[in-house]
């Protein structure tokens, strides 16, 4: 495989980056027309990547290195159903979930798409009976409340969409989402929901995820103490799985779980039946329509050549931040507050997919690979960690995104929230000069000795790279596409970097470490005997809580 550091386009690039070049302000200057060349629209969305500091020159040496990379013919192989997530032995069809256009998927010589097709029609039928009271509670009652348990891509893109969508709520119906092994967790959730109106959503890939089965059987239980019987289990407990027989060995009947597969990644899957809590919370129209926003933009990904194609551009436009500015961090800032968990999902989908140091090949990367993602909905991120962005010594990109149009069109604060939105970009792009600063603080009055000794602080250097990502509203559709822009873009940057963007290896060593601490923990009142199988600081760690676990309960007694 091309080893994309080895390429000219690469070796083009970096001359490039070392050469001198205007300041983005001075790009603006000279050229009128880069706003309109440097910007696109697609499945709804429009992009603006003209405020990243990216000359023509600099544009189509990064095309030349997506060429170098092959990144059409990647493209192809994904769409095609080839195993490209090698070590996993695995294609990886996330695409098929939402192919509206009846095509044909063939995993192994099987086409995959008509069990999709008959999933979804299980989840559509489900969820419809659901809402018409036809499946209710042991008692009777409805089934008006959800649990989904669940962490990582089994939660976090549920709980994203759903927050996102809460415009679209069916009326009187509530979900919870519970992911995190600490019993508060749970304890918290459970306690404010009715066991005989809630339905249990066990929403795991593998079905073997600790976090998740200790979740489900505390539930479980806790179903089981408030009232329900055995025989009861089955109204209130679903599985999401791939797994049948993890389903049946738990004690869910496999007649109550919507299935999904191999090819679908976990932090790719909430087009999948991994959506349940979605279609349950929003109805199963407008989790169709999400799925169909996802459909337009990878429609537009598939056809567009790379010059033209959104995902495309934005992974080529983070490259050229990451690599050769040397932007380790990206802000993902939405300017709409139900999209305030997409920062969370997005670090999921993007460090589970390119944090990684080996090519797919097993060879080392010589680049540097996925950045750190973190951000905020706007304007809370302003007051908060934008003066880092603005004037620290780092520099980070940032994708700014805003519908045009507001849900909750109350007084002006939409035209506010809006003014941050483009004022923000503009300030991280033309910055201020020391000689600005100056002018300003005379213009406002300010002695000449508070001008001097405050100039330094009002010095921004600007030139911060930004994407603006605008939608007229955030509806279904343009979730569904915005979510599946940033599918491609990870997936595109992964290609390039010759890494594999659909294993997860990083986090294995961590859990296989946690199963071997777990017997050395002690229970509430247990004395341990010292700890000695580790280093010095973790054989510390465990007698730490050890001694202050077994005093909890001595004091207690
Ligand atoms: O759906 P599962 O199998 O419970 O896995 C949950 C999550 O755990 C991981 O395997 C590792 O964090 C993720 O990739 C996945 O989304």
């Amino acid at each position: 495989m091309t080893d994309v550091v080895k390429t000219p386009a690469w070796a083009r690039l970096e001359k490039l980056a070392a050469a001198p070049r205007p300041s983005a302000r001075a790009l603006f200057e000279r050229d009128p027309a880069r706003a309109a060349r440097m910007s696109l629209e697609a499945a709804g969305l429009y992009l603006d990547y003209s405020k990243n500091r990216i000359t023509p020159e600099i544009f189509d040496a990064l095309l030349a290195l997506a060429e170098a990379a092959d990144l059409e013919r990647v493209r192809g192989r994904m769409f095609a159903g080839e195993k490209i997530n090698a070590t996993e032995r695995r294609a990886v069809l996330h695409v098929a979930l939402r192919d509206f256009a009846m095509r044909a998927y063939h995993v192994d010589g099987e086409d995959v798409s008509k069990r999709v097709r008959a999933e979804r029609e299980k989840m559509r039928d489900f969820t419809r009976r659901v809402h018409a009271g036809e499946l209710t509670g042991h008692t009777g009652a409805p089934l008006d409340t959800v649990v989904n348990i669940g962490i990582g891509g089994s939660d976090l893109g549920p709980q994203m969409a759903v927050e996102a969508l809460s415009p679209y709520w069916v009326r009187g119906r509530r979900t919870f989402f519970v992911s995190n092994v600490d019993g508060q967790h749970l304890a918290d959730t459970l306690a404010a929901v009715d066991p005989a109106r809630t339905l249990f959503i066990v929403a795991s890939k593998t079905f073997a995820t600790q976090e998740t089965m200790t979740n489900a059987a505390s539930a479980r239980a806790w179903f089981l103490e408030k009232g329900g019987r055995e025989a009861d289990v089955a109204k209130h407990f679903v599985a999401l799985s791939t797994n049948e027989r993890a389903v049946r060995d738990f004690g869910i009947d496999p007649a109550n779980m919507f299935v999904f597969w191999d090819w679908v990644g976990g932090r790719y899957s909430l087009w999948s039946a991994i959506g349940l809590s979605i279609a349950l919370q929003v109805g199963f129209d407008n989790f169709e329509k999400l799925l169909k926003g996802a459909h337009a933009m990878d429609e537009h990904f598939r056809a567009a050549p790379p010059a033209k194609n959104m995902p495309a551009i934005l992974a080529l436009v983070g490259i050229w931040n990451r690599n050769f500015e040397g932007a380790a961090a990206h802000a993902v800032l939405p300017y709409d507050q139900h999209l305030h968990r997409l920062p969370a999902y997005l670090q999921q989908a993007d460090m589970e997919s390119n944090g990684k140091r080996a090519r797919a090949d097993g060879a080392p990367a010589g680049c540097a690979t996925g950045p750190v993602i973190f951000g905020e909905p706007g304007t809370n991120g302003q007051h908060a960690f934008y003066q880092l962005i603005h004037q620290g010594t780092d520099l980070i990109s940032a994708d700014f995104i805003a519908p045009a149009l507001s849900h909750a069109p109350i007084g002006d604060h939409h035209e506010k929230l809006l003014a941050n939105f483009i004022a923000q970009q503009e300030a991280l792009m033309i910055g201020r000069t020391e000689a600005e600063a100056r002018a300003e603080m005379l213009a406002q009055g300010l002695a000449q000795k508070d001008v001097d000794r405050l100039a330094p602080h009002k010095v921004f250097p600007g030139g911060r790279p930004v994407n603006a990502i605008v939608m007229e509203k955030l509806t279904p559709e343009t979730l569904g596409a915005l979510i599946a822009l940033y599918e491609h873009k990870i997936f595109c940057q992964g290609a390039i970097w010759g890494i594999n963007s659909f294993d997860q290896w990083g986090v294995e060593l961590g859990k296989t470490l946690a199963g071997r601490v777990l017997p050395e923990l002690a229970r509430l009142g247990e004395e341990k005997p010292a700890a000695a199988g580790h280093d010095v600081s973790t054989n510390a760690l465990i007698d730490r809580v050890n001694r202050i676990r077994a005093a909890a309960k001595r004091e207690r007694s």
